[in-house]
């Protein structure tokens, strides 16, 4: 199967700006894929390089197949983008900017209106078909920026930050549609700020940084390279650390905090069920047991700091 988006080498300067140096990716067809990095980090630079508003440099980019400069035309009808700037037209009411947008891809005028029609339902915004974009609130800009992206019916969906600055209902309502459109086999391509959006919708997540790829790993995967912390508490506060074997290679530190035990452990969750049988054995009459996860923030907080980011290339 071809994948959806194949990069090699991609390079991109602005000037004397590296915004992409050598980004390698593979984005398979029908997967919910999300780009995170920090401002600055070349993300809306390869998603403007794979809709050819952006020339690359060097190197290959491809999508289902399709060279993104030598095949623009067929690579560009199989791509529905949402961008972060609101860059609509101002002048037509929505439904009709959505036809022109249909009819532009070579969708016939008589499916251009139904097509509209169908999208504005899809994203809530029908029962103003008939308004300026300039007239919509944020949030449905953002709604609307959605229904131009899937006008055109895209096998992949490119979305750029598309919950910022929308409020959490909102947010929730693009979840479930985006959502529901990577159920029914359309693939996602997601840049995002909000972690946690990451963590929750994303097959597997690329990390970019100075323009090039820290890691390619699934959200969870991603999590067990973090520290979780395990807290224990006993029947009778405890003193001093207990001589433990539990978790040996993955424990990184054992703490005595308020006659709790503390122990950080890299998978806590499977460190966890060993240490209570080990406590138990040795007769610790345990209470509670707490195991908080590394958040994907931490993790990627981490990977980016200045100096610190370790650079494997690709996929771990
Ligand atoms: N048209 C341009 N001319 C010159 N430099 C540019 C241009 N577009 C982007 N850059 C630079 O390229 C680098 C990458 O920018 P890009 O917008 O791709 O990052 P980003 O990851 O999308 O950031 P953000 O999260 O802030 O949107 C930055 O240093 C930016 O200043």
């Amino acid at each position: 199967m071809v994948a959806a988006i194949e990069i090699d080498d991609l390079r991109k300067r602005y000037g004397d700006v590296t915004a992409l140096d050598g980004v390698s990716l593979s984005v398979p067809e029908g997967s919910f894929f999300g780009l995170l990095g920090p401002n600055g980090a070349g993300k809306t630079t390869f998603i403007n390089v794979l809709v050819g508003l952006v020339r690359k440099s060097g190197g290959d980019a491809r999508v289902f197949g399709h060279d993104v400069e030598t095949d623009y035309r067929e690579a560009r009808d199989r791509i529905g983008l949402a961008p972060q700037e609101f860059n609509v037209d101002r002048f037509f009411p929505i439904r009709e900017v959505l036809e022109h947008k249909a009819g532009y891809h070579g969708i016939p005028a008589s499916e251009a209106r139904e097509r509209a029609d169908e999208v504005l339902k899809q994203v809530g915004i029908y029962e103003k078909r008939d308004t300026r974009f300039d007239w919509l609130s944020g949030g449905m800009k953002r709604r609307f920026l959605i229904a131009r992206a899937l006008v055109t019916d895209p096998d992949l969906l490119i979305l750029d930050e598309p919950t910022a600055g929308v409020d959490v209902q909102l947010r929730h309502d693009l979840w479930d549609l985006i959502t529901d459109l990577n159920e029914n086999g359309t693939t996602i391509l997601l840049t995002t700020h909000y972690i946690e959006e990451a963590e929750r919708l994303c097959d597997e997540v690329a990390i970019l940084d100075g323009g090039q790829v820290v890691t390619v790993s699934t959200p969870d995967e991603l999590m067990d390279r973090g520290t979780d912390r395990i807290t224990v508490t006993f029947r009778e506060p405890i003193r001093s650390v207990p001589d433990l074997a539990a978790g040996n290679g993955q424990v990184e530190a054992v703490d005595v905090e308020d006659g709790r035990l503390v122990v950080s452990a890299s998978r806590g969750g499977l460190v966890a069920p060993d240490l209570v049988r080990e406590l138990d054995a040795s007769g610790y009459e345990i209470v509670d047991l707490d195991v908080s996860r590394t958040s994907l923030e931490e993790v990627f907080v981490e990977m980016t700091r200045q100096g610190s980011a370790v650079t494997d290339g690709g996929r771990p």
